[in-house]
Parts: structure tokens; sequence; C-alpha cells
């Protein structure tokens, strides 16, 4: 069956914008997964680890025949392929992918948890993923995500940084 999936990007070394454009080719290149929208893209303070530079960061919408589980495959070889290197928790990173949504499924194993983990705290996630689908239901929540986002610290460090237009996810990346 078809699942509907809400991955987050980021990047702050390198080509950021380049990082994020392999990713999505990437993702929609694989013959069970189609890149259906996405948000704008984001220039965001870091978090965590803040002596670092600044990210891009975007959400993007994917439609799915592969498990939870494949799909994390997927999206872990991608970070390899494209350079991500795992050095400092939290700190600079070529490319980054989580998956924050999976239908309405709540997964809970050593490998991965859906909803991701730490969505709810990030501005940086929240304000993207609510661009792309302002209807979006998180399992378990039922305040709205506009309310969270509002108390997040992070949600000043947030700025437009390349505004989508039409519904080409790709032409977000076209100069
Ligand atoms: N929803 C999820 N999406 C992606 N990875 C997940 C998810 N849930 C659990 N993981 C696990 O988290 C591990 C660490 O991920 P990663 O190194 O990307 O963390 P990070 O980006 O440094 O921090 P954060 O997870 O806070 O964004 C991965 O190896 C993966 O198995
Ligand atoms: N602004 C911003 N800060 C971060 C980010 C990120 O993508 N954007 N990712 C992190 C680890 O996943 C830690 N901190």
């Amino acid at each position: 069956m078809e699942t509907i999936a809400y991955i987050a990007l980021g990047s702050n070394l390198g080509d950021r914008l380049s990082y994020l454009r392999s990713a999505i080719e990437a993702l929609n290149d694989h013959k069970e997964i189609a890149v259906t929208s996405s948000s704008s893209i984001y220039e965001t303070d870091p978090v965590g680890y803040v002596n670092q530079g600044k990210f891009l960061n975007m959400v993007i919408e994917v439609a799915t025949t592969l498990s939870p589980f494949a799909l994390l495959d997927v999206t872990q070889e991608i970070e390899q392929k494209l350079g991500r290197k795992r050095e400092v928790r939290w700190g600079p990173r070529t490319l980054d992918l989580d998956i924050l949504l999976y239908n309405h499924e709540n997964i809970e194993t050593e490998q991965l948890t859906i909803p991701h983990p730490r969505m709810m705290e990030r501005a940086f996630v929240l304000i993207p993923l609510l661009e792309v689908n302002a209807f979006v239901t998180i399992p378990t929540l039922s305040e709205p995500l506009t309310d969270i986002i509002d108390r997040l610290p992070d949600k000043k460090g947030v700025r437009l940084w390349k505004q989508k237009d039409g519904e080409d996810v790709f032409a977000l990346f076209e100069s």
C-alpha cells in the first residue's frame, strides 16, 4: 500500500543547496519513491551544537511503497553517498535526512522512531512541515502545530531563503 511520508533535510557544509537537490533527486530516482511536494528552503541558526555554520533546511513529502525501515535504509545510503560523516553529535553535516512521519504510524525501535523524536522541539522542522501540508496531523498530538511553533525558542532563527514558486519541486533549484 502506498504511504505518505515526510522527510526533513538539512545541510550546513559545502555547497548546501546542491546537497539538498542531489538528495531529492536520489530519492525521486528510487523506483518505489516519488517526491510529491516540498517546502521552501529556509536558512536557520544552528540548534544544539551552536558553534557551526547556518543550515539550509526544508521538508519534502514523498509517496512510497517501501516499509519505514526500507525507507530509512535508502535515506542513510543517500547520506553516505553524499559524503556525510558523523563526528560531532548535532554537529556540521553535508546532509541530514530525518524521517518525520510515515502515514499515522507510531514506531519505536532502537533503529527507528516515528514520529521523529525531536521534531516537536525544532521550528526549523515544523515551519517547513506546516508549509508543505497545512493540515498535517501528528499521532497523539491534539494541540495545533502553530501553537507549538509559537513557543519554540529557535523560531526567530528560521528565515525564508528561497521561496517555493509553484508545484514543481525541482523548480526550486533552478536559478
Ligand atoms: N525518524 C528517524 N529518522 C532518521 N533516523 C532515525 C529516526 N529514528 C531513529 N533514527 C536513528 O537515528 C540515528 C542517528 O541519526 P543521525 O546521526 O542522523 O542523528 P543526528 O542527525 O545527529 O541527530 P537528530 O536525530 O537529532 O537529527 C540513525 O542511525 C537512525 O537509526
Ligand atoms: N538549524 C539547525 N540546527 C540543527 C540541525 C538542522 O538541521 N538545522 N540539525 C541538527 C542535527 O540533526 C542539529 N542542529
